[in-house]
C-alpha cells in the first residue's frame, strides 16, 4: 500500500506546516521534561529504531487458565493475510518479538479476546496492535471499525506511520487521522475502516459529529495508557469512549509502565482482560565500580574531571549534572580542552534531543553531558563511565537513589564492568552520597584524582 492511496483526512496545508514543529518545543525546565511523559515517549519512539534487545522473563495472565496456552514463534504461524505477511517482511521483521509471541495469537483468536500488555518502550507493542488492527478489518465494509487512541497528536502520527508501513500492501483498507486540526462535517460518514486519534477529537467524531459510529467498532486500542492517564481530561474521554462501544468489540490496552493508578485505569477500560507482562530488567551495581570524589566547587570538578580523562582511556561517558546552566558550561569547558562532546538538555526539542542521541550513538561524539532528560531509556553500550557532576535529589533535597541507579546502570551492562564517579562538593552532595551508600548497602570509595597512579588502578 503506498502511503499516499491512505485517507489521510487531515488538511494538506495544515498538516505540512504543522510537521515543521511536529516535535514540539515543549519545556523550559528540566524537571518539567523528565516529568513530561509524553514528551519521554515521543523521544523513545523516534531513538527506537530497532527492537530493543531483552531477556526478561514474559508473565502471561489468562482470564481463562484452562485454556491452552498459545504463542508463535513465525508469523506465518499466525496464517495472517498475504499481504500482512508482506508487509510485516517488509519491515524487516523476521520473528516474532519476545512480547509479540504472546500477544499476537490472543489478539489474533477467534473468538476475540481483550488484552492489557505492558513492555518496556521498544519491544514491540505497537507493531504488535497495528498488525491486530490490520488482520480485523474487513476491507468490504466502507465504515470504521478499529479505533485507536493516543494521548497526543505527535504520537498518533506515529503510530499512523507504522499501520501504513504495515499496510503498505494491503490498499484496500484505509486509515484516517482524528487529530487536531482535521475538520470534518457533521453527519458525514468515515469510510476509512482505521481511525487513529487523540481522545477529544475521537470522542468528537463519534458523540457530536457522528462520523463515527461507535455501534460497529470491533477493535479497540488504547495506547500508551501510563502517558493517557497523565492527564484527567484523557482519562475520562477515553472511558466516555469506551462505554460507547458494543460489548463484543475487542479491547486492547497497552502501557510501558504498570503503576497502580495505570492498573485501575486499564481495568476500567479492558473487561475480563488476559494480561501479559514482560518483567522489569533487574538492574543492579554488583558490576559497576563506584567512587567518589572530594572537590571545593565546580572547577575543581572540572579538574578532577580532567585527570581522570588524562590516566585512562574512555570509550564514551556520559555526565549529569543538575542544571542546565552547569550542563552549558561544562560542555563549553571540555570542548575548550579537545573534546568532541554532546550536549543534551531540557530546552531541545524531541527531535533534536533524538538527534544528539543517534549521534552519541553512532560515536561521533565521546562524551555527553546531559541533565536528566536522557538517564533513562538510552542505551549505548560503549558507555563504559559514568560521571555525576552533580548527585541525583528529589525535589526535597534528598537522595533521588532510582535516579541513581538508572544513572550508572547504563554502564556495567550485559556482563561488562562499569565505572561510577561522584563528584561531591559540599555538606549536602556528601550527605546524599551517604544516603546513596546506605540504600543500596554498598560502600562508594573515595578516590584522589590528584594521584594518576590511583586512577589508573580503578579502570583495571
Ligand atoms: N518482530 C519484530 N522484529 C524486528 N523488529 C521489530 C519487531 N517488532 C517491532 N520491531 C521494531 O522495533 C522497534 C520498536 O517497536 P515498537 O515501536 O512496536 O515498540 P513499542 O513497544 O511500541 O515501543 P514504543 O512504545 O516506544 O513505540 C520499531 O523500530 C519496530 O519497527
Amino acid at each position: 500500500m503506498a502511503t499516499d492511496s491512505w485517507a489521510l483526512a487531515v488538511d494538506k496545508q495544515e498538516n505540512t506546516t504543522d510537521s515543521v514543529s511536529l516535535y514540539p518545543k515543549l519545556f523550559t525546565c528540566d524537571s518539567c521534561i523528565v516529568e513530561d511523559k509524553a514528551a519521554q515517549s515521543l523521544l523513545n519512539k523516534i531513538i527506537h529504531t530497532s527492537l530493543v534487545n531483552t531477556t526478561n522473563q514474559v508473565e502471561v495472565l489468562q482470564r481463562d487458565p484452562n485454556s491452552p496456552l498459545y504463542s508463535v514463534k513465525t508469523f506465518e504461524e499466525l496464517r495472517l493475510k498475504e499481504e500482512l505477511l508482506k508487509g510485516v517482511y517488509s519491515m524487516g521483521f523476521n520473528r516474532p518479538s519476545k512480547i509479540q509471541e504472546n500477544a499476537l495469537p490472543m489478539m489474533l483468536a477467534e473468538p476475540p479476546q481483550n488484552l492489557i500488555a505492558q513492555s518496556q518502550s521498544g519491544t514491540g507493542k505497537t507493531a504488535a496492535f497495528a498488525l491486530a488492527m490490520l488482520s480485523h478489518v474487513n476491507p468490504a465494509k466502507k465504515w470504521t471499525q478499529c479505533l485507536c487512541i493516543s494521548p497526543t497528536y505527535e504520537l498518533a502520527l506515529q503510530t499512523g506511520k507504522v499501520i501504513e508501513q504495515m499496510g503498505k500492501y494491503y490498499p484496500e483498507v484505509k486509515l484516517a487521522y482524528a487529530i487536531r486540526g482535521n475538520k470534518l462535517d457533521r453527519g458525514m460518514k468515515l469510510q476509512e475502516q482505521i481511525v487513529i486519534g487523540t481522545p477529544g477529537t475521537v470522542l468528537d467524531w463519534c458523540s457530536k459529529l457522528k462520523i463515527i459510529d461507535p455501534k460497529k467498532i470491533s477493535v479497540f486500542v488504547l495506547d500508551e495508557a501510563d502517558v493517557m492517564i497523565a492527564t484527567q481530561g484523557h482519562q475520562d474521554q477515553s472511558i466516555r469512549i469506551q462505554r460507547m462501544l458494543p460489548k463484543e468489540c475487542q479491547m486492547l490496552l497497552f502501557s510501558a509502565t504498570f503503576e497502580d493508578s495505570v492498573w485501575k485505569f486499564a481495568e476500567r477500560v479492558v473487561p475480563d482482560p488476559n494480561i501479559i507482562k514482560l518483567k522489569r530488567e533487574e538492574e543492579t551495581l554488583d558490576t559497576i565500580k563506584q567512587y567518589y570524589v572530594l572537590c571545593s566547587d565546580k572547577e575543581e570538578k572540572f579538574t578532577a574531571l580532567c585527570n581522570i580523562y588524562g590516566a585512562i582511556t574512555i570509550a564514551q561517558a556520559m555526565i549529569f549534572c543538575h542544571t542546565r546552566k552547569t550542563a552549558g558550561w561544562l560542555a563549553a569547558e571540555l570542548t575548550k580542552e579537545g573534546h568532541v562532546v554532546a550536549l543534551l538538555s531540557g530546552e531541545m526539542t524531541v527531535e533534536q534531543r533524538a538527534a544528539v542521541i543517534e549521534r552519541f550513538r553512532e560515536g561521533k561524539e565521546k562524551v555527553l553531558v546531559t541533565t536528566n532528560v536522557c538517564s533513562r531509556g538510552i542505551d549505548v553500550e560503549q558507555v563504559s563511565v559514568v560521571i555525576n557532576f552533580d548527585l541525583p535529589m528529589d525535589k526535597d533535597g534528598n537522595a533521588d537513589n532510582e535516579t541513581y541507579l538508572h544513572r550508572i546502570g547504563r554502564t556495567g551492562r550485559f556482563g561488562k564492568r562499569g565505572l561510577a564517579v561522584n563528584m561531591i562538593d559540599s555538606k549536602h552532595s556528601m550527605n546524599i552520597l551517604n544516603q546513596i551508600e546506605d540504600h543500596f548497602n554498598k560502600k562508594i570509595n573515595k578516590l584522589d584524582t590528584d594521584d594518576l597512579d590511583e586512577i589508573e588502578k580503578i579502570s583495571n
